[in-house]
């Protein structure tokens, strides 16, 4: 195997932090490790996709060397995300190496997910220093959840989520939020959460890729929620960020904390701290927009020294926000590219 960098010390401020054109200073990193999922979730992907040639697909040493570019240049969070990134073979060997960068400009390694494999693969999250992770769930219902991930089986995220909490891991459980599906489950999504002490953060569906469905129809800006539950329980708000695009209020009946992530009605990417990384090393620095730096490319051309030169050109190129409308003239989806190539 070739060796792409020797060890060296990476701890300590960032000699030269990433800050694009507008000011804004990227100390997030989100990687995407496969654009494959064993479920089919109906905002996220079609029932037939084609997926990106495994060929493609970085190495753990390449995920690794860009990782540690990017905590060399500042990043201090970074989220495992895909597709599903438990079902990428041998993940736990990427998330140990990983794990090796905390406390050593790293501050945070989490994930993303599904939580259908979690349940064999909690007690070693942990034990690589993960923290706490999303895990997403849009209903309580089995049908219904089958009905929204086509394929999946409730029970198997269940026991994913029991396994991680049992090995001391913190739960957020993400729930998109849509119209005529899950809307009449938010409050009792809010009493399961917070019952077991998890947050819940309630996501505004995005138009990403062709996925079957009429987002149209299916859309609901959160304010309407966020209102309806205001009218029942006492929302507290919280000026505790975790560095992502939530918003946070405390539901004083409950005890928990209640987020609200507002894309299209409320955008936040004035305050974006973010770029992307997919499973094929493409560097995207909007989940909305086509900009992007190949660092495949870069890495296998140039060799690890070649990513700083690729960072700062990434740092040109980040757009100021998205540009998504979702309504009856905008049907289409804002990009061709779905959700989980980019990672969500
Ligand atoms: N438009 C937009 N949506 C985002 C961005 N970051 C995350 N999201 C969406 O927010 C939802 C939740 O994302 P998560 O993977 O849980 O990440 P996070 O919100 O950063 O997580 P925390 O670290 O817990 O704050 C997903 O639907 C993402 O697509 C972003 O930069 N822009
Ligand atoms: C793309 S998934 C990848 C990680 C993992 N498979 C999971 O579902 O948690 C990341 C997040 O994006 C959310 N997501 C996917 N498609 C979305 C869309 N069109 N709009 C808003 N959120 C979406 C999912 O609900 C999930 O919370
Ligand atoms: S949201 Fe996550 S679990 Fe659902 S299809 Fe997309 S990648 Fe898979
Ligand atoms: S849409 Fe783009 S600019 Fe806006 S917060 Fe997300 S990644 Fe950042």
């Amino acid at each position: 195997m070739t060796v792409l960098f020797q060890s060296a010390d990476i701890d300590g401020a960032a000699t030269r932090p990433l800050v694009d054109r507008f000011g804004r200073t990227i100390s997030y990193l989100r990687v995407s490790v496969t654009d494959r999922c064993d479920f089919r979730c109906v905002y996220c992907m079609s029932e037939h996709m084609t997926f990106l040639p495994k060929k493609d697909v970085l190495s753990f040493e390449e995920i690794d060397a860009i990782v540690r570019a990017f905590v060399a240049r500042g990043v201090r969070k970074v989220r495992l995300t895909g597709g599903e990134p438990l079902v990428r073979r041998d993940i736990m060997e990427l998330v140990r190496k990983l794990g090796g960068y905390l406390g050593k400009g790293l501050e945070e390694l989490t994930l993303t997910t599904n939580g259908s494999q979690l349940a064999r693969h909690a007690e070693g999250l942990a034990a690589a220093g993960v923290r706490r992770l999303n895990v997403s769930l849009d209903t309580l219902d089995p049908a219904r959840f089958a009905e929204i991930t086509r394929r999946g089986r409730i029970e198997d995220v269940l026991a994913g989520l029991e396994a991680a909490q049992q090995a001391g891991l913190a739960i957020k459980i993400n729930m998109v939020a849509m119209r005529g599906v899950n809307d009449d489950e938010i409050e009792p999504m809010l009493h399961w959460a917070h019952g077991r002490g998890c947050g819940l953060t309630l996501i505004e569906g995005m138009p990403l890729g062709e996925v079957g469905v009429d987002r149209v129809d299916q859309y609901l800006p959160l304010k309407e929620l966020r209102d309806r539950l205001a009218a029942r329980y006492t929302l507290t708000r919280l000026n505790q960020t975790t560095g992502g695009p939530a918003r946070y209020v405390r539901v004083e009946e409950t005890g928990g904390v209640l987020g609200f992530i507002t894309p299209m009605s409320h955008n936040f990417c004035e305050s974006c701290n973010r770029v992307r990384l997919t499973a094929t090393g493409q560097l995207y620095m909007c989940l909305g927009q086509e900009d992007m730096v190949d660092l495949r490319v870069a890495l296998r051309e140039g060799g690890v020294g070649a990513l700083d030169g690729a960072l700062d050109r990434a740092m040109l190129l980040k757009p100021k926000g998205h540009d998504f409308v979702l309504d009856r003239s905008h049907a289409e989806p804002a990009l061709t590219r779905h959700m989980s190539v980019t990672g969500g």
